[in-house]
């Protein structure tokens, strides 16, 4: 498999620090994701295919942890409320929650699926919504 050359991010460096550097090649379950029962975590091939598309939208990859994180920067607090407010309401219904970090007009977001130690395709699902969800 080609290897990834992606952004990522590093929560022991300063506040919006990114590094580069090559996807990990850490061994996962080779089941589809999707597969009935408790959640997986993404497979490599399913890796391959979004992360490219998440790394557009700019999320990166957490160093050190499987997770994904965006910084994401609104006019005023009212607007970065008023999108908090939207993602806490589908945060709800996926019952999938974001760790996240306010001030002002900045929300900083890490999204990882504790229930299978890593990302799975609720976060990726949860991605696509906070994007859609920022611009409204
Ligand atoms: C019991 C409850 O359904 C789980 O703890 C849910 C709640 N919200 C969650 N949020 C996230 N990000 N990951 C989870 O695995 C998760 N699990």
């Amino acid at each position: 498999m080609q290897p990834l050359i992606v952004s990522r991010w590093d929560p022991m460096q300063p506040m919006g620090a990114c590094i580069g550097g090559a996807a990990h090649s850490q061994t996962r379950c080779s089941a589809l994701s999707h597969q009935a029962g408790k959640i997986q975590s993404l497979t490599e091939e399913e890796r391959a295919h979004l992360l490219p598309l998440l790394h557009n939208a700019q999320w990166v990859e957490v160093v050190g942890r499987d997770a994904i994180y965006k910084e994401f920067i609104f006019k005023d607090f009212n607007q970065a409320f008023g999108f908090m407010s939207r993602v806490a309401l589908q945060a709800e219904k996926m019952d999938h929650h974001p760790e996240w970090f306010n001030v002002y007009n900045k929300v900083q977001i890490t999204l990882s699926t504790h229930d299978c130690g890593g990302l799975s395709q609720r976060d990726i699902t949860m991605a696509t919504f906070m994007d859609q969800a920022s611009l409204m």
